[in-house]
């Protein structure tokens, strides 16, 4: 049996009280459509069910009684990065205070019904924003199955894998400003593509639009520069998990990258969903979460499921990639947010990007009974993605962006 809220839980529910995921949120007002949204004080958030918990309302109630959080400031922020940089005691903590104020044989937040009316909003009226402030983004390399497709389509079939892959975990910098929450629309990027055969390299609105299908670990306390965090200590350092969309620009890319790595090609949006799952949710699920794709093509009422991967195709770990990323003494921040790379299965089915689907654009992937190879303008990606095994779920919700056509030469 799992555990038991007073909020009501659904059995297919992402957000049951062994999950609880942190966010950031502001209430809509009644009414509710965008044009009626007041700008509220953005704050902290934890989803029970279909239910936001407002941490800034417990917080100033005093329900907080812990040693680490009883007169911290963290819960009255307009993001998470105080209570990250708090680290791994604190979280603890929290989590333990939280499931308690929500079990169902606790009575202090329970039978008050004027605070449950403050603190417990309908997750329908709340509007959900980045979970922190993103100092630095990272996009880690880490699935063999995709390294090696990239490999084929990109360089040949001489070592698709480059000798170094197997000794650490590549990667490149990303672009922080880019990172989007779950729901903004991604505009089209224009570039420089690829020349094709012996013409010469073309500029306008990209050709071959791709989602890449990824999770990403969100910093919690940093380190010194100059100081590295061992492989020992790197658990201590990540606050949790979301999923990542790190949508490419496939023709731009494949002109632009040699030899400095990806550039123009990746950098006009990255979304991310917007709760942040806990490495201690996570825990009794340590393998096999599976995760899912849909695409829902323009003008269809219906999304399908292109892709279904699953974490444990990662080669290169998490606590890997973030020692990795501090051997050199680099340091990260509370609040950064490092892309695990694309999660590519050994399977036709559980491939991560519409370039390996489709093989570069050679194949069609078939939707609902329309075709296409890249992404079109109006088309929508949702990635979503949950842990199974038990009698409860651990899910992410859901990771979405849709296409709008490219900005034109006079907008
Ligand atoms: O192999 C290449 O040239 C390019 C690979 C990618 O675009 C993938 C990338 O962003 C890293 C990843 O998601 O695994
Ligand atoms: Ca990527
Ligand atoms: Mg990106």
């Amino acid at each position: 049996m799992g555990l038991k809220s007073f909020v009501d839980v659904s059995a297919d529910s992402h957000f049951p009280l062994e999950n609880i995921p942190f966010g950031v949120f502001r209430p809509k007002t009644a009414g509710g459509d965008d044009h009626s949204l007041v700008v509220e004080t953005p704050r902290p958030g934890v989803a029970i069910g279909d239910f936001v918990l407002d941490l800034s309302v417990i917080s100033s109630a005093g329900l907080f009684d812990g040693p680490f959080l009883k007169k911290s400031q963290c819960f009255n922020q307009p993001s998470l990065n105080l209570f990250l940089e708090m680290g791994r005691p604190t979280w603890k903590e929290a989590r333990a205070t939280i499931q308690k104020l929500l079990s169902a044989d606790e009575p202090s937040l329970r039978d008050n019904l004027s605070l449950r009316k403050k603190s417990l909003l309908p997750m329908n009226d709340v509007e959900m924003l980045l979970p922190v402030v993103i100092g630095d983004y990272t996009d880690f390399f880490c699935s063999m199955y995709h390294t090696k497709n990239c490999g084929l389509i990109f360089r040949g079939p001489e070592d698709p894998i480059l000798p170094n892959w197997f000794h650490l975990p590549v990667a490149y910098h990303g672009r922080a400003s880019s990172v989007v929450i779950s729901g903004t629309k991604i505009t089209r990027p224009r570039g420089q593509g690829h020349p094709i055969g012996s013409s010469p390299p073309y500029f306008g609105p990209t050709k071959k639009l791709d989602f890449e299908l990824e999770m990403a670990a969100i910093v919690g306390p940093g380190n010194k520069l100059g100081k590295n965090i061992d492989i020992n200590e790197a658990y201590d350092h990540i606050f949790g998990l979301v999923l990542l969309n790190d949508w490419s620009a496939r023709d731009i890319q494949a002109w632009e990258y040699v030899p400095l790595g990806p550039f123009l090609g990746k950098s006009f949006g990255t979304t991310i969903s917007p709760w942040i799952v806990t490495l201690e949710a996570l825990e009794p699920f340590a393998c096999d979460p599976p995760k899912q794709v849909r695409i829902k093509p323009a003008g269809q009422e219906q999304a399908s499921v292109i892709t279904k991967s699953n974490f444990k195709h990662l080669y290169w770990t998490i606590t890997q990639q973030l020692a990795h990323h501090t051997i050199n003494g680099c340091n990260l921040r509370s609040g950064d947010l490092l892309g695990t790379g694309t999660i590519s299965g050994p399977e036709q089915d559980s491939l991560g990007c519409l370039l390996e689907i489709t093989w570069n654009g050679k194949n069609k992937l078939s939707l609902n009974g329309s075709s296409q190879t890249f992404l079109e303008d109006g088309d929508e990606v949702i990635i979503t993605g949950c842990c199974e095994g038990g009698d409860y779920k651990i899910g992410f919700g859901t990771c979405a962006g849709k296409v709008l056509p490219a900005i034109t030469e006079n907008q």
